[in-house]
């Protein structure tokens, strides 16, 4: 009872004293308008999917200005030539222009408003409040707003989109060569693109993390930190109702802390399933059911699901899963169920994953294999994963010898640790730090029953690991 009267005393303070009061401080400006194509300055293109591209871009009515985050790319002491190369660059074009605007291509969805917004709803899920306006004059709304998904709360690892609004499809620079098919035929007459489309507006990021990755092996401790905030802003999405369905290093997105630490942002919603209920139980009654994205990364027991009455196909853990694949590119190696060669997620055995680097540390490598776990299970959530990542970053000497008393040395360093980041949280710059946002995300999402599995799933890893070791 101390223990659990414990984690919610810490879940409670932090939750009211930091994480929910602080505002995630934005590198943008606030601004009202912002509805209108007009009031963007365009830039260059900055990517392109299989449903959009992406620009850079700038409010016509701010200044450029230097942003803390920027400041700190271009003091970062780095002596590795290619990622000092990636970040100048980005530096530069983050300066001038702050944020991407994403347009997406519109076949067959209709060129009204409404129907925009309808057939693009998944989009809107990481949408701030404001995003949408709501003014009658420029998109009526009325009557079709319960029609759009629920939006998910701000989150330091989840995109946040903050203008969403319809417009006629401009020749933005590269369109002709590049989609030119998807272009209406006002500007191009062969074109099958709808005359208008639905534009997003969003931070600027300097890449993504499958970019990072070509240039740079993080570290240990980055990478464990990399693997932490994937699970963060995938928990984050999970407990709002919402599975991702399409991760892979494409849609994550990457900045840096003013420390140099990677943050990772989860992007890209186009894919996502969003119930009210929470439950990620999809009926799976026919083959034509959407099963998400990206098929490479799809968790087993989504791939190997047989439609037919009463199936229900269950998204609780599959996020869980693709964290789990990605991790291995976190860490240097190729994916493992990417390539003509790679494992495929139907019928992959557990024993047949790659070993992963010794330097990766053996509370990362019990995590991955976990996240891996074919049947959803006994695969842990990813809060549950996420809590073991915290344990062992931070906890290791509250887990050694877990005794008796094990409970409450580990509750005497939940309270400490909670001193420790609200102090963080009232003394300036450090508390925007990667590592600090993790640590209060981990503190205020404690629940007795995620946290004792954690500790669970770390000593039964550990003893394994120690048996191995004697008998080796
Ligand atoms: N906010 C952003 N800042 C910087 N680059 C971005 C941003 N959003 C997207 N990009 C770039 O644009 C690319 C395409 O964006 P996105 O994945 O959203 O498009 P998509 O067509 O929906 O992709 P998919 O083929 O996965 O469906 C990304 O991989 C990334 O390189």
């Amino acid at each position: 009872t101390d223990f659990r009267d414990a984690c919610c005393r810490v879940s409670q303070l932090l939750e009211e004293a930091v994480f929910k009061k602080k505002k995630f401080q934005s590198t943008l400006r606030p601004f009202t308008s912002g509805f209108k194509l007009e009031d963007y300055i365009i830039g260059k293109q900055i990517g392109k999917g299989s449903n959009a591209a992406v620009y850079e871009a700038a409010a016509q009515f701010a200044r450029p200005q230097r942003s803390e985050d920027n400041a700190s790319l271009q003091e970062l002491k780095d002596n590795e030539e290619e990622v000092q190369a990636v970040r100048s660059a980005a530096c530069c074009s983050l300066r001038n222009f702050p944020l991407a605007i994403k347009m997406l291509w519109n076949i067959g969805a209709g060129s009204s408003s409404e129907a925009i917004l309808k057939s693009m709803s998944q989009e809107l899920v990481p949408a701030g409040p404001l995003a949408l306006k709501q003014d009658k004059e420029h998109i009526t709304l009325d009557g079709h707003f319960g029609s759009l998904p629920k939006r998910v709360s701000a989150h330091p690892n989840v995109i946040r989109v903050h203008r969403a609004f319809t417009a006629d499809v401009p020749l933005l620079p590269g369109a002709q060569e590049e989609y030119p098919d998807v272009l209406p035929p006002r500007l191009n007459p062969a074109g099958l693109g709808n005359n208008r489309t639905l534009f997003l507006v969003m931070k600027n990021y300097p890449c993504t993390l499958r970019q990072y990755l070509q240039v740079s092996t993080p570290s240990r401790w980055q990478g464990s930190l990399m693997v932490l905030q994937l699970l963060e802003g995938v928990d984050h999405l999970c407990r709002q109702g919402v599975a991702h369905r399409d991760l892979k290093s494409d849609n994550i997105l990457l900045e840096f802390d003013s420390g140099g630490c990677p943050r990772l942002v989860i992007t890209d919603f186009g894919c996502c399933l969003t119930q009210n209920d929470c439950s990620l139980q999809l009926p799976f009654n026919s083959m034509y059911v959407d099963k998400g994205g990206n098929v490479s990364l799809m968790a087993p027991e989504v791939m190997t699901a047989v439609p037919g009455p009463g199936v229900v196909i269950d998204y609780t853990k599959s996020d869980a899963w693709a964290v789990g694949a990605i991790s291995y590119e976190i860490f240097g190696l190729h994916n493992p169920f990417y390539g003509a060669a790679g494992l495929q997620s139907t019928n992959y055995q557990e024993k047949q994953l790659p070993p992963l680097p010794a330097r990766v540390p053996a509370d990362v490598q019990l995590v991955i294999s976990l996240l891996l776990r074919r049947n959803p299970k006994k695969r842990p959530s990813a809060r549950v994963a996420a809590n073991m990542l915290a344990l062992s970053l931070w906890g290791r000497r509250a887990l050694a010898n877990q005794d008796s008393a094990g409970m409450r040395k580990l509750a005497d360093w939940l309270l400490c640790q909670s001193a420790v980041v609200l102090l963080q949280g009232c003394s300036g710059p450090s508390g925007n730090r990667v590592e600090a946002e993790l640590q209060r995300s981990f503190l205020s999402n404690l629940e007795l029953e995620d946290l004792r599995a954690a500790v669970g799933f770390l000593l039964y890893g550990r003893e394994k690991s120690h048996a191995c070791i004697m008998f080796a």
